[in-house]
């Protein structure tokens, strides 16, 4: 089979308290995102929030529709996001054919039918990560380059949370309904990423953590900011961070992460940031 997909159901604050660590990345971790010509799929009740990955090694891998969808193609009453964290490929969407190479990304609107992805070389595939949400209007499509993204230098060496964001699909970059991604890259020497933690009730979040280096993890944190949990992470995983949920990590080394967003408001910075010395 070449697309997989799972739904994973939303769980109350209370409900998350008394998991169990296997409890908790059951309904939280997603592990298995990029496998050799497959397309996997989470679609996560959270805003309705599909997380994948796409790894087209010998052949080319269309986005089918899925049975939890009921519409005849994937994009009827949806849009889509992609940024590329593995060598050059190409989405073709309806016949045209654009090419996105490292670290760049599309952002497709509601209403296109056939998307195809496939990589330049079998050798060095790329690797698409997506992220889709329902959609109520048709935007067109944009690619966007690392040239046009916009870039918020955050943190310091001193708290160990110097970073770079990169915001690739957000209203002020390309038109959207809700979606929202960005990639943000630890700097050498910190770990933290999105510290001082921040909530937004309006809005469900996914992070995607790569460029992990061989041996390393990532400890990541959720759970309402007086009742903490964590989930250690592996490369190429993604986790699930409820609208009531802190979302960030501290890795053993530094490392990047894809932020996708859902929900209410397209205002990036509304945040509630919550005062380090009040986590518990
Ligand atoms: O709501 C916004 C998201 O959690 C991320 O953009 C935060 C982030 O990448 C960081 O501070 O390191
Ligand atoms: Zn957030």
């Amino acid at each position: 089979m070449l697309i997989n997909y799972e739904t994973r159901y939303a769980s109350s604050p209370d409900a998350v308290k008394q998991y169990s660590t296997t409890q908790l990345r059951n309904e939280f971790l997603i592990d298995r995102l990029f496998e050799s010509d497959k397309l996997n799929l989470v679609y996560s009740h959270y805003d309705r929030f599909i997380t994948g990955g796409v790894l087209p090694i010998s052949n080319s891998i269309a986005l089918e529709t899925i049975h939890p969808l009921k519409a005849s193609y994937f994009l009827e009453r949806r849009e889509l996001g992609i940024i590329n964290i593995g060598d050059a490929g190409s989405i073709t969407v309806d016949g045209t054919e654009y090419v996105l190479n490292h670290r760049e990304a599309l952002y497709i609107g509601q209403g296109n039918k056939k998307i195809v992805f496939s990589s330049k070389s079998s050798k060095t595939p790329a690797r698409f990560y997506l992220n889709s949400t329902p959609a109520h209007k048709a935007y067109p499509i944009k690619k966007i380059g690392t040239d046009d993204v916009e870039v918020i230098e955050l943190g310091s060496p001193e708290t160990a949370n110097a970073r770079t964001l990169r915001k690739y699909i957000v209203n002020s970059v390309v038109d959207v309904c809700q979606l929202q991604m960005g990639m943000t890259t630890i700097k050498p020497g910190s770990s933290w990423n999105t510290m001082p933690a921040h909530g937004h009730d309006r809005r469900m979040e996914v992070y995607f953590y790569f460029e992990v280096p061989e041996g390393q993890a990532v400890c990541h944190f959720m759970g309402q900011p007086q009742e903490t949990r964590h989930l250690w992470m592996q490369n190429n995983q993604a986790v699930i961070s409820p609208p009531w949920s802190i979302h960030c990590g501290s890795g053993t080394s530094n490392y990047s992460f894809i932020w996708g967003m859902a929900g209410e408001n397209l205002d990036y910075g509304d945040m509630d940031v919550c005062k380090i010395k009040d986590l518990k």
